[in-house]
């Protein structure tokens, strides 16, 4: 196995800090490169850790005592931990996770030579427990407006330089006033060089400005875009089953709408909203050239407002509504997708062809109703502008020819109210996008709030080895949203190295034992245990990277036999790969194949068969060389010879597991000592393997 100094960094300080975390729970679910830690990856698992970490550049001489312990990148990617530093003595205490030494006392001079210039300064962070009452809890932040909120230093530039750009608008039609009362009457032509100068230095300005004001919201956008995204993925991967949602199709578009959102925080949106109170400011110069006239403006900015107003609703119901059919198409299409096969058997193309067509109609239907709204508000926006421009040039004759008003000034109105109206009349228009994003964030709101596997207030027990010794105490369980529980009061004991059975009619439960087992859900009553400890003290990571399963629906994903052996185990080395295989029986059908372990499995393994899929399973689940197997029909598509062989292995090799097996195969049995019978979610018969089959025999077992 590759190492990793960074982990085992983290791994130590997670102990020194009394909480300690396995590698396996500190790694899981992060996006590993080449199975290994980068600084980045460290911050984000010492957060869910409960540890603050950040990366600084810092000399030796620069690192007080008082911060330490420390991370210290060490040249040709090692690190160690930095346990204290003594200046003046010129020495440390650093722990070498490489070494395995232990705490070594180096000299400064000695640290200088491997230190590479980096270092992660860490801090524990401060947790409220029970007690405190939640009234005086910090709220965490929301994950959508903590994440945009992190940019708030960009966002404040970008308001300083809407401030200029917003004043500079002024600039034009003085210019043009100017040039109208002052220059053309007077011929008044070195005045009329030093103005057009000043304005091309305004204007200049105001481009770069705003070229610049533009790649900063959108850098801002993109930062908060990968966040967000990496955020939603990970809560998404994290999600408890029993809170996994219906439909696949629909799921996904749910999370596609993200991208919604993500067109509401670029440039051209934030630029609108930013500069609508700053047309205050224009209203205000109008004001001062124009007098009454600005109330012109100012009135059709209220009716642009009120006609955006009074279409939010409407918009807003065709947008949900457009989505949800979006959502139930994309629900048809994957569903269809997936199960092309069975569809064709089935000869069901004409239905799933209906429900499409139908989906299609609706969403036409509804889009265009959305099309309508938002253009509407566009179009008015426009109308309203053409009758302000009326308004202001009538008012303003009138004005002039009491002498109030200068041409110049007239023209500098209208040209201002242009402005003024500009940004709110684009709000107007960006009402589809704000409903769109707004209903992709309440979904994405219900997503975040969704149960996950891994509690941050629960302390887990850290027990990175486990025996293996399985118990269900008086467990009892219903799938969500069942009317009907899949256990009832089931007891059971398996010691550490033991080899069980569990038999029953299909429906009985058996697959939903091995579910619990390897904690993807939780029990209603009762307790799951094993080594004794309760499985909800146990890091999910920590529990199934000492359980090795095949499942009853075996998936495979696209890439190579080789990937899909070490999924999830990257950093596994060759020996290990090639030991779990052989004992599979994968070796036998790759070393077939002219690309031998690299040969392309398919999407979900399509392109082989299902035995061969259920090999590589096996593989997958011997990888580890976990204490426990659990093992759902893992012989249903092979043939006896292959069986057999398999049997033989895993006799031999797997001596000291436990083996949890559920099979409706005879001749699988001959792998294990013990029989557990289950029935309608009860276990009706547990015993050894002779006592029960004769039981079963001689009908002894009533099974309803
Ligand atoms: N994901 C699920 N959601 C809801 N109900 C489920 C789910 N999985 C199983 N069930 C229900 O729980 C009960 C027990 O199912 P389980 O899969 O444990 O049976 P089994 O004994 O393994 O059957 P088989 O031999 O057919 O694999 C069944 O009635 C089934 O309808």
């Amino acid at each position: 196995m590759e190492f990793d100094p960074l982990l085992e960094c983290l791994a130590f300080l997670t102990r020194h800090y009394g909480k300690p975390y396995s590698n396996d729970s500190l790694r899981a679910g992060l996006p590993l490169e080449e199975g290994l830690f980068n600084a980045d990856l460290f911050i984000r698992s010492a957060n869910r850790a409960g540890l603050a970490s950040k990366v600084h550049k810092r000399e030796l001489v620069d690192i007080s005592p008082l911060v330490t312990p420390v991370v210290l990148f060490l040249k040709k990617r090692k690190a160690c931990v930095l346990l204290d530093i003594d200046h003046e003595e010129g020495h440390a205490r650093v722990v070498l996770p490489e070494t395995g030494d232990g705490v070594k006392r180096i000299s400064l001079e000695d640290l200088a030579d491997h230190y590479s210039g980096y270092a992660i300064y860490i801090r524990e962070k401060h947790r409220y427990d029970k007690r405190s009452p939640t009234t005086l809890d910090v709220k965490s932040r929301h994950w959508f407006w903590g994440t945009i909120l992190g940019s708030w230093r960009i966002y404040r530039d970008v308001l300083l330089a809407s401030l200029m750009i917003n004043l500079f608008v002024v600039a034009s039609p003085l210019f043009v006033m100017n040039v109208y009362d002052r220059v053309v009457p007077n011929q008044a032509f070195d005045t009329l060089w030093v103005l057009a100068v000043g304005a091309i230095i305004v204007f200049s300005f105001d481009f770069v400005l705003k070229m610049i004001r533009s790649y900063f919201i959108d850098l801002a956008g993109k930062k908060s875009d990968i966040l967000l995204s990496s955020r939603i993925m990970e809560r998404v991967l994290g999600l408890s089953m029993s809170a996994r949602p219906a439909s696949v199709g629909s799921f996904a578009k749910n999370l596609q709408d993200f991208e919604s959102i993500r067109e509401f925080i670029t440039s051209s949106t934030v630029t609108a909203l930013v500069d609508l109170p700053f047309t205050f400011i224009i209203l205000m110069v109008i004001f001062m050239l124009g007098g009454p006239l600005a109330f012109i403006p100012l009135f059709c900015m209220f009716l642009i407002g009120v006609y955006s107003f009074a279409i939010q609703g409407p918009l807003r119901r065709s947008v949900e509504k457009t989505l949800r059919s979006n959502s139930q198409k994309s629900a048809t299409l994957i569903e269809s997708l997936t199960g092309m096969e069975a569809l064709k058997i089935a000869q069901a193309e004409s239905d799933i062809q209906y429900k499409w067509e139908k989906s299609v109609g609706h969403i036409a239907t509804w889009s265009i109703r959305t099309k309508m709204l938002s253009s509407s508000a566009s179009t008015i926006s426009a109308y309203v502008q053409q009758m302000c421009n009326i308004g202001l040039v009538a008012t303003g004759v009138f004005l002039i020819s009491e002498g109030d008003l200068s041409m110049g000034g007239l023209i500098a109105t209208v040209m201002l109210a242009g402005r003024c109206l500009a940004p709110m009349a684009q709000v107007a228009g960006l009402a589809t996008r704000y409903n769109q994003a707004k209903s992709a964030l309440d979904g994405l709101n219900q997503v975040m709030e969704m149960p996950i596997e891994r509690h941050e207030d629960r302390d887990y027990v850290n027990r990175p080895e486990l025996k293996g010794a399985i118990e269900f105490d008086q467990v009892d369980f219903t799938y969500p949203e069942q009317e009907i529980q899949a256990l009832r009061g089931i007891s059971l004991n398996f010691k550490a190295g033991e080899k069980v059975a569990i038999i029953g009619r299909i429906g009985s439960g058996k697959t939903t034992i091995e579910k619990l087992i390897l904690g993807l859900y939780e029990p209603e009553n009762g307790a799951v245990r094993i080594d004794g400890i309760d499985l909800r003290q146990l890091n999910p990571s920590d529990l199934r990277s000492s359980i090795g399963c095949v499942s009853q629906d075996i998936t495979l994903f696209y890439g190579t036999i080789k990937e899909n052996i070490t999924l999830g185990a990257s950093f596994i080395d060759d020996e290990a790969l090639l030991k779990a295989a052989e004992i599979a029986g994968v070796t036998e059908f790759a070393n077939k194949h002219p690309n031998g372990m690299d040969m392309m499995v398919g999407e979900r393994g399509q392109n082989l068969s299902g035995g061969q899929r259920q090999s590589i399973a096996l593989a997958r689940a011997l990888l580890m060389d976990p204490p426990i197997l659990v093992l759902d029909e893992p012989s249903s598509s092979m043939d006896n010879t292959t069986e057999q062989r398999m049997k033989e292995q895993l006799k031999t090799r797997c001596k000291d597991k436990t083996i949890v097996l559920v099979t409706h195969k005879a001749s699988m049995l001959d792998m294990v000592d013990r029989l557990v019978v289950v029935d309608n979610g009860k276990v009706v018969a547990d015993g050894p393997k002779e006592q029960v089959h004769a039981a079963l025999k001689q009908g002894k077992l009533k099974i309803e």
